[in-house]
This record gives C-alpha cells, sequence and structure tokens, in this order.
C-alpha cells in the first residue's frame, strides 16, 4: 500500500500534513483554554482522526489515558468509552478537525496533544486548565513509533529497526525528540498545574495511578468507577473496543495487515529488539540529553 505521507512543519518539527495544517497548529497555540478543560500531553506513537478517521503517532500511552479519563468522567458508566471514538472525546488540540469538534461544547473538555510544551505553555499559563503529562520509557517509546510506523501510511517508511532508531536519537521523526519533550513538559512542573504520569505507573498500580488523578482533578472516584476501569481499561478490552484500537481507520490511512495499533501493550519490549550495540548508543545518548533531569520515575535503561 502507497504512503500518503505529506509533512507540515511547525515550529520547528514535522508533523503528518493530513492531519495538519498552519492554520489548526496557529489554532492550538492560541487556544483559548477554559478552567475546568483537561489536556492529555504526550510524545507520541499513534492515533486520532475526525467522523472519518485519520492519526497520529503515540507510544506513550495517551489512548490509555483517554479511555481512564473518559470513565473517571462519566464515574464508571462505559457508554462513552463504547459508543464515541477517542478522537472525539478527547480531540488532538493540534489537527484540523478540532476547531468543529469543539463547537458548542459545554461541558468539561478533555483535550489530547502531541506538541511540545513550548507551543502551548503561554497559551496554557493564562489559564488555569489542568494538563496530564504522559510519559513511557522511550526505549519502548521508540520500538512502539517503530512499529506505528509500519502501519501509519501517513509517516515515513521507517525502514529497518537501526535506521528508525538512529533518526529517533537525533530527534528527526515526526513530532521531534523525545528527549526535547520530555524536557519541555517537565520544565513547566512550576508553571502549570501539571501532573506527571508513567506508562509504566499505569502497568503496576492502575487503580491507585487513577486515584491521583481523581484527586488532581478534584474529581474523587465514585464508587463503581474503579471496577469500571478494571473492566474497561485493561489491554485486551481496549484491543476489542473499536472506539479506542483504532480499527475504524481506513486501510489507506493505517494498514492493518501490517499489525494492530494496540500492539503488545508491555513494559520492557525493548529488550526483544535492541542488539547490544544500539543499547549502548541509546545509553550514552540518554544520558547525554537527560543526565541531570529530575524523572517521574528511573527506567530501568539496562
Ligand atoms: N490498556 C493498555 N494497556 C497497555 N498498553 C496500552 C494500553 N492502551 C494502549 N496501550 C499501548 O500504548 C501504545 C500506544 O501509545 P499511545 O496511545 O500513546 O499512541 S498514540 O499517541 O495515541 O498514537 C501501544 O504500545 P505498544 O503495544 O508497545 O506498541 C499500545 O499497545
Amino acid at each position: 500500500m502507497e504512503r500518503m505521507e505529506v509533512t507540515e512543519t511547525f515550529a520547528g518539527i514535522a508533523l503528518p500534513g493530513h492531519l495538519h495544517t498552519q492554520e489548526s497548529l496557529g489554532f492550538a497555540a492560541a487556544f483559548a483554554f477554559r478552567p475546568t478543560d483537561v489536556l492529555i500531553a504526550t510524545y507520541p506513537k499513534s492515533v486520532p482522526c475526525q467522523a472519518g478517521p485519520a492519526l497520529t503517532p503515540s507510544s506513550a500511552g495517551t489512548t490509555w489515558m483517554q479511555e481512564i479519563l473518559t470513565l473517571l468522567f462519566s464515574l464508571g458508566d462505559a457508554r462513552p468509552a463504547k459508543t464515541i471514538p477517542n478522537w472525539e472525546r478527547a480531540p488532538w488540540l493540534e489537527q484540523i478537525y478540532c476547531r468543529e469538534a469543539l463547537r458548542d461544547t459545554e461541558t468539561r473538555r478533555l483535550l489530547t496533544t502531541h506538541l511540545p510544551a513550548h507551543v502551548l505553555a503561554p497559551a496554557l499559563q493564562r489559564s488555569k486548565a489542568k494538563v496530564i503529562y504522559v510519559a513511557r520509557n522511550p526505549k519502548d517509546v521508540a520500538v512502539s513509533f517503530y512499529h506505528f510506523h509500519r502501519l501509519a501510511k501517513f509517516l515515513p517508511d521507517p525502514g529497518s529497526f537501526d535506521a528508525f532508531l538512529t533518526q529517533f536519537l537525533e530527534g528527526t521523526v515526526h513530532y521531534g525528540s523525545w528527549f526535547d519533550h520530555v524536557k519541555g513538559w517537565l520544565g513547566q512542573r512550576h508553571l502549570l498545574d501539571i501532573l506527571y504520569v508513567t506508562y509504566e505507573e499505569l502497568h503496576q498500580d492502575l487503580c491507585g495511578t487513577a486515584q491521583r488523578l481523581g484527586t488532581f482533578l478534584g474529581c474523587p472516584l465514585a464508587p463503581g468507577t474503579l471496577t469500571a476501569l478494571e473492566q474497561h481499561c485493561t489491554f485486551a478490552a481496549m484491543r476489542d473496543n473499536a472506539m479506542a484500537n483504532y480499527s475504524l481507520i481506513p486501510p489507506e490511512i493505517m494498514d492493518h495487515s501490517q499489525g494492530r495499533f494496540m500492539r503488545k501493550g508491555v513494559v520492557g519490549d525493548w529488550r526483544d529488539h535492541f542488539s547490544p550495540q544500539q543499547n549502548a548508543l541509546f545509553n550514552q545518548r540518554y544520558q547525554e540529553e537527560m543526565g541531570d533531569m529530575e524523572l517521574p520515575t528511573q527506567w530501568p535503561m539496562a
């Protein structure tokens, strides 16, 4: 299947052109956040669309967080998560369909972004909106992102894993450098009402992390919400939920014959992909970039 790759460049980073225009990106940068808005911010490796689907990348737990917050806001009622695609429940601020998706939305708005902090920080700092930043071990991000490139026809052909990893470490992949993204959002910790969560924490203790989210959002968990989370936010449940697994995306945009968006959902898959040389190079680059950073978690890098 042919790639439909068109690139839009904004703030120095390349983005899929079928989803982003200068107008849509300008809309995001100047967004009038409301105090009740909740923004999920992640470095990519996966997906949203509009009435007829599109996609973007992630790998950080975006889709998982969208599902969890949908259930928190619905007080455990699974119907929205089962009937409304996640790109409508939590639209990507920077994508072309967002303005229309938010028209007439009066209730609490759940938004998503893959944009770097420096683009959104001025608008966020003018507001009291809450931000939830989700991060994941970058080695697993690189693996997940690589596999996603194989499906996503709007992204460049990744070539070999080795070639892709080189670009990932150089920050020349779409959405830019993982290191810059994480450092940028961590740098907002004293300037925004922001909570940092990791993919690994969600794995380790979904309910405990959900309770922390509820406290941060001023939305204590209703009886039954935890049960609903345990039921609907597992990897298996989300893999089978067409409103969360991107199976609705047409094959010319996402070639489902190449694999699934909900691929493995595990921690540490990099160990099955990295050669010792790749691992050493990654560790060196990680140390150079992140050496002194205070991180929400220490990922096992060895
Ligand atoms: N419930 C649950 N449990 C465990 N893992 C999960 C879950 N939901 C999504 N995932 C995994 O998250 C990866 C996709 O990342 P994102 O959702 O950030 O992608 S995107 O930005 O929305 O494109 C992708 O990771 P990989 O499987 O490693 O590729 C998904 O499988």
